[in-house]
């Protein structure tokens, strides 16, 4: 599945009228499309197309005229009085054949009674903040009990980046124009866009373009996650090193470790605060436990960075934070280790936030990967929560630029940057919403990493397989999502990793006598 930004389809856009495809015809298969759509999903005997003056109030004009044809008692609401070009012709055609068309101060009217509002007010050519006349009309959308086809990008919502400044429609599904717009994946867009479908339009191959976010589907992961390959061992396997628990807090160890062993990896080593080792030790069998000082909180500090870089010499990748604590001792402890672990580290929850004023992970040299939520990423950004989760895309490639290394922005989005690569995964799920899930995430990206995966890829495939898992539990058992708890995880991670890894080439190795392989 592609995704676009409004810049990258305007240029498929050119590219196609180029070689013939007149914007009239994209706009005629665009509307013809989403009006098919709507009649499938929605069965309307009323509905209203509400149309801006652009090319997206264009297509609307095509879905009320398809709808009018198919029976459905269409009415219409053109946001400009005056209108030009392809918009115009299509508007033409439906006061040709009787459509009642009103504007904007009618919408109220025409709104009660409606079975399906389609929503063609703004499409990509928006961007900012919606004018006080438009911003009232989506009011009007979505106080409407209506359900909302939105045409190519909710209205209010920027196709390019997902951002909301005022109003936005809220869209029950949201049908894209040749390719998945990025605002409708991108939260909050997302949320705004409901459902999302594509409709072809006829943009011909050559006509692509390369795209700046990928969605993160199982074919953009195919063949990344490698097979153990013989002759093997534990070691061979990938030996992860995870650095996480304190004395109050040692389940987000557990869940870290178990999560790094579902995902693949031979060996798990746990560093933790001594007042948690003995715990530590009895709940996690295939781990090797070891409890390195602590201080008066609990908490390891820099004196724990001996037995922690005494074990990272025997790891090829290291988790740290779950769990942690947040201190000055923290701090200079997961700066340690940034500066002395040449194998790739990931950083999560309190190890970023000890890192909150620290520059310690853009002087790195080696592979690291940060896996903060809104809130933890705020904190080595010097802004808010709020601000992160208004600018999603952006502040994920800025903290990737400023900090030098591998994000990955958790939330319903997840949103995995480095460099110039940007990437949206789309297996989540509410039910991850719960204490833990995280932890888990860091164990799986931990096992890819150690496992000799490439940090952006690693993110990737662990992002995708743990909202996957998700997926997978709540197909399986058929319980509420609030019921998922995040060990729940653990059993579904090797399904979702199943899925994954149906396109990598088995392991080399003997046949098993009798199987008849050759
Ligand atoms: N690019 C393509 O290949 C195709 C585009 N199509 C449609 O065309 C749309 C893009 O069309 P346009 O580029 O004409 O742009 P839009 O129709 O998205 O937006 C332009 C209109 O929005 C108004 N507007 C812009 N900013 C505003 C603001 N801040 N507050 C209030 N109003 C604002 C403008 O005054 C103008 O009337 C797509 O979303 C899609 O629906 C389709 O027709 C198919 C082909
Ligand atoms: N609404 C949601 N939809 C999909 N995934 C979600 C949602 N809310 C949270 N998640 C995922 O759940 C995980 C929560 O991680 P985190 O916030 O670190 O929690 P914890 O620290 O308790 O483990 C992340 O992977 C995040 O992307
Ligand atoms: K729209």
């Amino acid at each position: 599945m592609r995704l676009y930004t409004a810049e990258e389809m305007g240029s498929a856009d050119r590219a196609a009228q180029e070689m013939g495809i007149t914007g009239r015809i994209l706009m005629e298969r665009a509307g013809v499309g989403m009006a098919t759509l709507a009649l499938e999903r929605f069965s309307p005997r009323r509905a209203v197309a509400v149309c801006g003056g652009g090319n997206n109030g264009g297509d609307g004009f095509v879905v009320a005229r398809e709808l009018h044809r198919a029976g459905v008692e269409v009415e219409v609401v053109a946001s400009k009085e005056t209108y030009r070009g392809d918009p115009e012709a299509n508007l033409r055609a439906l006061r040709a054949l009787g459509i009642r068309v009103v504007g904007p101060e009618g919408l109220e009217g025409v709104l009660s009674g409606a079975e399906l509002v389609v929503d063609a007010l703004l499409g990509t050519g928006f961007s900012g903040e919606v004018r006080e006349r438009e911003a009232a009309m989506i009011r009007q959308i979505n106080a409407s009990p209506a359900p909302v086809l939105a045409v190519d990008v909710p209205s209010g919502v920027d196709g390019s980046t997902g951002e909301v400044r005022g109003a936005a429609v809220r869209a029950d599904l949201t049908v894209c124009a040749h390719a998945i717009k990025v605002g409708c994946v991108v939260s909050p867009g997302r949320e705004h866009a409901g459902r999302v479908a594509v409709v072809d339009i006829g943009i011909p191959p050559g006509a692509e373009v390369e795209p700046s976010v990928v969605l993160n589907d199982a074919a953009s992961l195919a063949g990344l996650i490698p097979r153990t390959a013989e002759p093997a061992h534990k070691y061979s396997a990938g030996a992860l090193l995870v650095v996480a628990g304190s004395r109050a807090m040692t389940g987000a160890a557990v869940m870290t470790v178990a999560g790094a062993q579902r995902a693949g990896c031979g060996i798990v080593f746990l560093v933790t605060a001594a007042g948690a080792a003995p715990l530590l030790d009895a709940r996690l069998t295939e781990a090797i436990v070891e409890g390195a000082p602590e201080d008066a909180a609990g908490h390891m500090g820099e004196e724990a960075l001996d037995a922690v870089l005494g074990r990272a010499g025997r790891a090829s990748a290291v988790v740290v934070g779950p769990g942690l604590g947040v201190g000055e001792g923290g701090r200079r402890l997961v700066e340690g280790i940034l500066r002395e672990v040449e194998a790739p580290v990931l950083l999560d929850a309190d190890a970023i936030t000890n890192l909150a004023g620290s520059g310690a992970l853009a002087r790195r040299e080696a592979p690291a990967v940060i896996t903060p939520h809104a809130g933890e990423l705020g904190r080595i950004m010097g802004a808010g929560a709020r601000e992160i989760s208004a600018s999603r895309l952006r502040c994920a490639r800025e903290a990737a630029r400023r900090h030098r290394c591998c994000v990955l922005l958790k939330g319903s989005d997840t949103i995995v940057v480095e460099g110039d690569r940007a990437a949206v995964n789309p297996t989540g799920h509410v039910a991850l919403a719960t204490a833990g899930t995280g932890d888990v995430l860091s164990g799986v990206i931990g096992a890819l990493l150690s496992r000799g995966v490439e940090p952006y890829d690693a993110a990737r495939a662990g992002a995708w397989a743990h909202g996957r898992a998700a997926r997978l539990w709540l197909e399986e058992t058929g319980w509420p999502a609030e019921s998922l708890i995040a060990t729940d995880l653990l059993s579904h991670l090797p399904r979702a990793f199943a899925e994954l890894l149906g396109n990598s080439p088995e392991a080399e190795g003997p046949a098993a006598p009798g199987s008849g392989a050759g």
